[in-house]
Protein backbone atom coordinates (compact mmCIF):
# COMPACT_ATOMS: atom_id res chain seq x y z
CA UNK A 1 0.00 0.00 0.00
CA UNK A 2 2.53 2.41 0.85
CA UNK A 3 5.43 3.66 -1.68
CA UNK A 4 7.51 6.89 -1.17
CA UNK A 5 7.20 9.67 1.44
CA UNK A 6 6.02 11.93 -1.21
CA UNK A 7 6.08 15.26 1.34
CA UNK A 8 6.44 15.92 5.10
CA UNK A 9 3.34 18.96 6.19
CA UNK A 10 4.62 21.60 8.30
CA UNK A 11 1.52 23.73 9.36
CA UNK A 12 2.90 27.61 10.07
CA UNK A 13 0.79 30.78 11.01
CA UNK A 14 2.74 33.07 8.41
CA UNK A 15 3.96 31.38 5.31
CA UNK A 16 6.00 33.80 3.66
CA UNK A 17 7.59 34.12 7.09
CA UNK A 18 8.41 29.96 6.42
CA UNK A 19 9.34 30.13 3.26
CA UNK A 20 11.92 32.84 3.79
CA UNK A 21 13.37 30.76 6.53
CA UNK A 22 13.75 27.59 4.09
CA UNK A 23 14.75 29.64 1.36
CA UNK A 24 17.18 32.38 2.75
CA UNK A 25 18.53 30.28 6.41
CA UNK A 26 18.28 27.25 5.18
CA UNK A 27 19.17 27.44 1.33
CA UNK A 28 16.48 25.78 -0.08
CA UNK A 29 14.66 25.89 -3.54
CA UNK A 30 11.16 26.65 -2.33
CA UNK A 31 8.02 27.11 -4.76
CA UNK A 32 5.76 29.59 -5.30
CA UNK A 33 2.50 30.04 -3.07
CA UNK A 34 -0.51 27.97 -4.53
CA UNK A 35 -3.91 28.61 -2.57
CA UNK A 36 -6.37 25.70 -2.57
CA UNK A 37 -9.08 27.40 -1.25
CA UNK A 38 -11.16 23.25 -1.53
CA UNK A 39 -8.50 22.29 0.93
CA UNK A 40 -8.55 25.44 2.78
CA UNK A 41 -4.84 26.15 2.67
CA UNK A 42 -2.36 28.04 1.05
CA UNK A 43 0.90 26.01 0.55
CA UNK A 44 4.95 26.23 -0.55
CA UNK A 45 6.70 22.90 -1.59
CA UNK A 46 10.60 22.65 -0.27
CA UNK A 47 12.17 20.60 -2.76
CA UNK A 48 14.84 18.13 -1.21
CA UNK A 49 16.90 15.73 -2.78
CA UNK A 50 14.55 12.73 -1.54
CA UNK A 51 11.25 14.34 -0.58
CA UNK A 52 9.43 17.47 0.13
CA UNK A 53 8.33 19.62 2.47
CA UNK A 54 4.94 21.10 2.77
CA UNK A 55 4.89 24.46 4.14
CA UNK A 56 0.71 25.17 5.05
CA UNK A 57 -1.03 28.16 6.42
CA UNK A 58 -4.87 28.40 6.73
CA UNK A 59 -7.05 30.75 4.56
CA UNK A 60 -9.25 31.05 6.93
CA UNK A 61 -10.86 30.14 10.21
CA UNK A 62 -13.05 27.15 8.60
CA UNK A 63 -9.65 25.62 7.58
CA UNK A 64 -8.96 22.07 8.72
CA UNK A 65 -5.48 23.56 9.63
CA UNK A 66 -7.32 26.62 11.99
CA UNK A 67 -7.46 24.47 15.04
CA UNK A 68 -4.01 22.84 15.19
CA UNK A 69 -2.35 26.34 14.94
CA UNK A 70 -4.25 27.14 17.89
CA UNK A 71 -3.15 24.78 19.71
CA UNK A 72 0.41 25.14 18.28
CA UNK A 73 0.58 28.97 17.75
CA UNK A 74 3.83 28.80 16.70
CA UNK A 75 3.39 25.85 13.83
CA UNK A 76 4.23 22.15 13.80
CA UNK A 77 4.51 18.93 11.95
CA UNK A 78 0.98 18.69 10.78
CA UNK A 79 1.05 15.42 8.44
CA UNK A 80 3.12 12.52 6.39
CA UNK A 81 2.21 11.99 2.94
CA UNK A 82 2.87 8.70 1.51
CA UNK A 83 2.38 7.58 -1.95
CA UNK A 84 -0.01 5.06 -3.09
CA UNK A 85 -0.53 3.19 -6.33
CA UNK A 86 -4.23 2.89 -5.92
CA UNK A 87 -5.86 5.33 -3.53
CA UNK A 88 -9.41 3.62 -3.74
CA UNK A 89 -8.02 0.26 -2.89
CA UNK A 90 -6.34 1.52 0.01
CA UNK A 91 -9.13 3.42 1.31
CA UNK A 92 -12.03 0.44 0.82
CA UNK A 93 -8.29 -1.94 2.89
CA UNK A 94 -8.41 0.76 5.43
CA UNK A 95 -12.25 1.29 5.94
CA UNK A 96 -12.64 -3.02 5.99
CA UNK A 97 -10.46 -2.97 9.04
CA UNK A 98 -11.86 -0.10 11.26
CA UNK A 99 -9.89 2.78 9.86
CA UNK A 100 -11.26 6.22 9.31
CA UNK A 101 -11.03 7.63 6.07
CA UNK A 102 -11.41 11.48 6.37
CA UNK A 103 -14.17 13.57 4.84
CA UNK A 104 -16.69 11.33 3.02
CA UNK A 105 -14.02 8.68 2.06
CA UNK A 106 -13.66 9.79 -1.96
CA UNK A 107 -10.32 11.34 -2.60
CA UNK A 108 -10.43 14.92 -3.40
CA UNK A 109 -7.38 16.33 -5.67
CA UNK A 110 -4.23 17.40 -4.13
CA UNK A 111 -1.45 20.07 -4.53
CA UNK A 112 0.46 18.33 -7.08
CA UNK A 113 -3.41 16.97 -9.35
CA UNK A 114 -3.05 14.12 -8.08
CA UNK A 115 -6.16 12.23 -5.99
CA UNK A 116 -5.48 12.05 -2.25
CA UNK A 117 -6.99 11.15 0.94
CA UNK A 118 -6.54 11.49 5.15
CA UNK A 119 -6.59 8.91 7.15
CA UNK A 120 -7.37 9.89 11.40
CA UNK A 121 -4.46 10.60 13.46
CA UNK A 122 -6.00 9.16 16.49
CA UNK A 123 -5.75 5.36 13.69
CA UNK A 124 -2.11 5.71 13.27
CA UNK A 125 -0.20 6.70 16.94
CA UNK A 126 -1.17 10.32 16.72
CA UNK A 127 0.18 10.84 13.21
CA UNK A 128 -2.42 12.39 10.10
CA UNK A 129 -1.55 10.46 7.53
CA UNK A 130 -1.95 11.93 3.82
CA UNK A 131 -2.10 9.30 0.98
CA UNK A 132 -1.58 10.47 -2.67
CA UNK A 133 -1.88 8.13 -5.86
CA UNK A 134 0.92 8.12 -7.88
C1 LIG B 1 -4.64 18.16 -0.12
C2 LIG B 1 -3.93 19.46 -0.32
C3 LIG B 1 -2.58 19.46 0.37
C4 LIG B 1 -1.71 18.40 -0.29
O1 LIG B 1 -0.74 17.93 0.31
O2 LIG B 1 -1.97 18.14 -1.50
C5 LIG B 1 -2.73 19.19 1.84
O3 LIG B 1 -2.04 18.43 2.49
S1 LIG B 1 -4.01 20.08 2.59
C6 LIG B 1 -3.81 19.74 4.33
C7 LIG B 1 -4.97 20.33 5.10
N1 LIG B 1 -6.12 19.42 5.07
C8 LIG B 1 -6.29 18.49 6.03
O4 LIG B 1 -5.52 18.38 6.97
C9 LIG B 1 -7.50 17.59 5.87
C10 LIG B 1 -7.53 16.51 6.92
N2 LIG B 1 -7.55 17.07 8.26
C11 LIG B 1 -8.71 17.15 8.98
O5 LIG B 1 -9.77 16.76 8.54
C12 LIG B 1 -8.60 17.75 10.38
O6 LIG B 1 -7.40 18.46 10.47
C13 LIG B 1 -8.60 16.65 11.50
C14 LIG B 1 -9.95 15.94 11.49
C15 LIG B 1 -7.47 15.66 11.30
C16 LIG B 1 -8.39 17.34 12.83
O7 LIG B 1 -9.37 18.30 13.02
P1 LIG B 1 -9.23 19.38 14.25
O8 LIG B 1 -7.84 19.89 14.31
O9 LIG B 1 -10.36 20.33 14.06
O10 LIG B 1 -9.34 18.70 15.60
P2 LIG B 1 -10.20 17.53 16.20
O11 LIG B 1 -10.64 17.98 17.53
O12 LIG B 1 -11.21 16.96 15.27
O13 LIG B 1 -8.99 16.47 16.36
C17 LIG B 1 -9.26 15.18 16.86
C18 LIG B 1 -7.99 14.73 17.57
O14 LIG B 1 -6.92 14.66 16.59
C19 LIG B 1 -5.86 15.50 17.03
N3 LIG B 1 -5.26 16.08 15.84
C20 LIG B 1 -5.80 17.04 15.04
N4 LIG B 1 -4.97 17.33 14.02
C21 LIG B 1 -3.88 16.55 14.19
C22 LIG B 1 -2.65 16.39 13.48
N5 LIG B 1 -2.40 17.12 12.39
N6 LIG B 1 -1.74 15.50 13.93
C23 LIG B 1 -2.00 14.77 15.05
N7 LIG B 1 -3.15 14.85 15.80
C24 LIG B 1 -4.06 15.75 15.35
C25 LIG B 1 -6.46 16.53 17.93
O15 LIG B 1 -5.47 17.02 18.81
C26 LIG B 1 -7.51 15.69 18.63
O16 LIG B 1 -6.86 14.90 19.61
P3 LIG B 1 -7.40 14.89 21.13
O17 LIG B 1 -6.44 14.02 21.85
O18 LIG B 1 -8.82 14.38 21.04
O19 LIG B 1 -7.35 16.34 21.56
CO1 LIG C 1 -0.18 17.40 2.19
Amino acid sequence: MLGRVNHIAIAVPILEEAAAIYRDTLGAKVSAPQSLPEHGVTVVFVELPNTKIELLEPLDDLSPIAAFLQRNPAGGIHHICYETPDINAAAEKLQAVGARVLGDGTPKIGAHGKPVLFLHPKDFNGTLIELEEV
